[in-house]
């Protein structure tokens, strides 16, 4: 397990780029909201600690994970946003509803930024539970929010110097 032997939030390893001149647009999923208000706090933050600014950050809200993908899409057709980070949490049910979800999401996210030519952020968890989901919803194994965001910022930076 990846998330087991690292913190999701630490990127002293890294060099972020300044997310100053971007524009970020992040889709979060009201399911499971306890999960992903933790989520969309982590990348809010982590934006404004590289230095987005608030008015340069536009949160949508959708219903279920499965319409994150539709939510990136009516963000980019409408605006030109430089990334767009996608939160959402589907966690395990009894059924396979939940494998369902989890590729659509993952493969329409996909396309949605090949569609735009724009980084779209896959920042959705999915766990065999709840506490799997708060343990990387700003829990031991950190924040995926926050691990989105400063994905986000890079790909945004490395689209701009590639132009
Ligand atoms: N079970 C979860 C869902 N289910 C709802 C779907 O995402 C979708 O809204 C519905 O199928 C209508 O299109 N969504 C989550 O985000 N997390 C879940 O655990
Ligand atoms: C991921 C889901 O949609 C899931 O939580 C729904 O639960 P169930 O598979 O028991 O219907």
């Amino acid at each position: 397990m990846a998330s087991i032997n690292k913190n999701l939030s630490d990127f002293s390893h890294m060099e972020v780029a300044s997310a100053a001149p971007y524009r970020f647009g992040i889709v979060v999923s009201q399911w499971n909201a306890s999960v992903t208000g933790n989520l969309l706090d982590g990348a809010y933050t982590a934006l404004k600690q590289y230095g987005a600014l608030e008015e340069n950050i536009h949160v949508m809200q959708v219903p279920g994970s499965y319409e994150l993908t539709s939510g990136a899409d009516i963000l980019l057709r409408n605006q030109a946003w430089d990334a767009v980070i996608c939160l959402g949490c589907v966690i395990q049910g009894e059924t396979k509803h939940f494998d369902y979800i989890c590729s659509a999401v993952a493969n329409g996210i996909t396309q949605v930024a090949l569609k735009h030519n724009k980084p779209v952020i896959f920042g959705v968890l999915t766990t065999d539970d709840l506490q799997q989901a708060l343990d990387r919803a700003g829990g031991k194994h950190g924040n995926k929010g926050t691990e989105a965001a400063v994905t986000a910022i890079q790909m945004a930076a490395l689209s701009a110097k590639n132009q």
